[in-house]
């Protein structure tokens, strides 16, 4: 037989084969009998490239819109956009989350986002969950307030109608407060990003997430060999990973260093003292020299005290380490780096991207501006002196614009992938004979499933014109009847899954939601806001990644001081 013979007849096996494979996804899987188009139920290659298009979550919205609210979206993996669903994928049954999330594993290692298996991830949420406590957090609002009122400063100064990158700026500021509320350590990325020098951590946590999806694209040899390329860009965004963990360590090298000093009976030289941070958190390193480093300049409101004793405070870093597995061992250095570095890859983007969507949204929208406004103006009568977390928490028409900012543009707007288990030992009730229920649907040990929050958020039973920007969705309306108006938030509020949802929900959902009150409060108080010429529904289009992010990759405002201000 030829050659060519032999290739037709491999040829034809090839297609016979597929064509056999693509009979049995279509007709005789155990998922076969669930909505979606054919071409997803023979291939994972129609969602890859819609993944690739950065439009995973319009493209599986537009699926439920088609086949109703259980779709298959490739042949092992379903999607559903469904209350019931959610509450028992997530809380009752506590899945496990699928192998997506190792590309996000920091140092090698994992930390809690990237920790799959429920009862593992326990543990590890148990390490951290404290730092985030309401209680913590409020002796950290100083911190927050000073990297704020650094922002306000800076804007203040730049000449007029200069565009801002908010994507960059907001990504610099909750840096440093991550920085400071983990390690009590001054990073001064603002004061870097004031006089445009490069803040070698803001670059490796921006490049981190295209690292992991390159990396799990290409086989390992090939990946070793893109990092060989003696390319200074290319090089940085290999070594991310390792410039974080460079970052960490030093940060546990300090704190140990101070824990030893404290355990020293002898008098604490200051000469060794004066470089610890934890010490001094606000000890400026390239920051806006005097300014930043004054505390009497501090834009919070508290009096001194909160800063009077510093070991009150407890930030995260040294929280790990005191921290025992269930088993008496100490937390060991290389899972508490891993776990410090997974909370500034989780926090950093996300923080700045939802803050940039809210400000874009308040330049198009002056009447709830001007509500905003009114009641900023009335809590915070001294433009440079920021309101408490009470005051803050108690901002009616901020709280509804919020929600409101998390459920249109919230960051992570993407399918939270868990696992059908393959037993029931963890999930007692959980599996029938033929595996899990979701909706009716048997799904067999090892699917897929999982929803996203751009769907949940939109669905237009629960969340009327559901792509209106409409806080006021969110304030209980005097003419209703007032049981009839509980429902109904209640109902708004349990389709809610901006921070993910049950037990693997966002860890610092508390640090975001002050932050965010502290910032916008700030910024509105001390500036009119405009979108620079380019700033439009084209460039600010949503893309995902797992993240949003806009198409443009950027957010440029324009903020004018506000005048008079006070
Ligand atoms: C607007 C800002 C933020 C959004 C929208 C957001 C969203 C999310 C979501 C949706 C998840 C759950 C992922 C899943 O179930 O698969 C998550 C997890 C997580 N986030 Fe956030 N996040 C934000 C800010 C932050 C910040 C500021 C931090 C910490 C500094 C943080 C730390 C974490 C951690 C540690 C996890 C893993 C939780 C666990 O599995 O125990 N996030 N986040």
């Amino acid at each position: 037989m030829s050659t060519l013979s032999l290739s037709l007849v491999a040829l034809a096996l090839l297609c016979v084969a597929l064509l056999v494979r693509a009979t049995y996804l279509l007709f005789f899987h155990p998922l076969s009998s669930i909505p979606g188009p054919w071409y997803a139920a023979v291939s994972s290659l129609w969602i890859t490239t819609h993944v690739l298009r950065l439009e995973q979550c319009k493209t599986i919205h537009a699926l439920f819109q088609v086949y109703g609210p259980v779709v298959r979206i490739a042949p092992n993996k379903v999607a559903f956009c469904d209350l019931g669903a959610m509450k028992s994928v997530y809380s009752t049954c506590k899945l496990d989350k699928s192998d997506y999330y190792k590309s996000v594993l920091t140092n090698d290692n994992d930390h809690a986002m990237t920790t799959l298996p429920h009862a593992q991830h326990s543990i590890r949420r148990k390490a951290y969950a404290s730092h985030y406590m309401p209680s913590n957090l409020a002796k950290l609002q100083p911190e927050i307030c000073e990297s704020t009122g650094q922002v306000i400063d800076i804007l203040q100064h730049l000449p007029a109608n200069t565009p801002v990158d908010t994507l960059s700026l907001f990504s610099h500021l909750a840096l440093d407060i991550i920085v400071a509320s983990s390690y009590g350590y001054r990073l001064g990325a603002v004061g870097k990003w004031a006089v445009q020098a490069e803040e070698g951590l803001t670059v490796a946590i921006g490049d981190f997430p295209k690292r992991g999806i390159l990396r799990s694209a290409v086989p390992k040899w090939a990946w070793n060999l893109v990092c060989k390329i003696p390319h200074a860009r290319l090089r940085l965004l290999c070594d991310s990973d390792k410039i974080m963990a460079e970052f960490v360590s030093t940060r546990v090298y300090e704190m140990r260093a101070k824990l030893d000093i404290e355990k020293t009976p002898a008098p604490i030289q200051p000469a060794i003292v004066s470089p610890i941070p934890l010490s001094f958190p606000f000890l400026s390193v390239g920051g806006l020299g005097s300014r930043s480093s004054s505390r009497s300049a501090s834009p919070c409101p508290s009096d001194d005290s909160s800063f009077a004793d510093e070991t009150e405070k407890s930030y995260l870093l040294p929280r790990l380490l005191a921290y025992k597995y269930p088993n008496g061992t100490p937390m060991p250095e290389k899972d508490a780096i891993s776990e410090c570095m997974g909370h500034m890859v989780a926090g950093t983007d996300t923080t700045s991207i939802s803050l940039s969507y809210f400000l874009w949204e308040l330049t198009r929208r002056r009447e709830i501006l001007h509500k905003l406004r009114n009641e900023i103006d009335a809590v915070m009568p001294d433009s440079k002196t920021i309101p408490d977390i009470k005051t803050l928490n108690g901002m009616e028409y901020l709280n509804a614009f919020i929600k409101e900012g998390l459920r249109i543009y919230g960051a992570v707007p993407s399918l939270l992938e868990r696992v059908i288990p393959e037993s029931t030992a963890l999930n007692k009730g959980c599996l029938g004979p033929d595996g899990f229920d979701l909706l009716g649907y048997a799904l067999p040990p090892g699917t897929i499933v999982g929803t996203q929050a751009w769907s949940m958020h939109r669905d237009p039973a629960v969340f009327p014109s559901p792509e209106t920007f409409l806080p006021e969705r969110w304030l209980v309306s005097s003419k209703e009847d007032s049981e009839a108006e509980t429902a109904r938030l209640a109902q708004m509020s349990s389709y809610m899954m901006p921070f993910g949802t049950g037990s693997r929900m966002c860890g610092g959902l508390n640090l975001t939601h002050l932050a965010l009150r502290i910032i916008l409060v700030a910024v509105l108080r001390n500036f009119d806001i405009e979108a620079a010429a380019g700033t439009d529904e084209k460039s600010m289009n949503m893309r995902d990644s797992f993240v949003m992010f806009p198409a443009s990759m950027e957010c440029k405002l324009i903020f004018h001081p506000r005048v008079p201000s006070v």
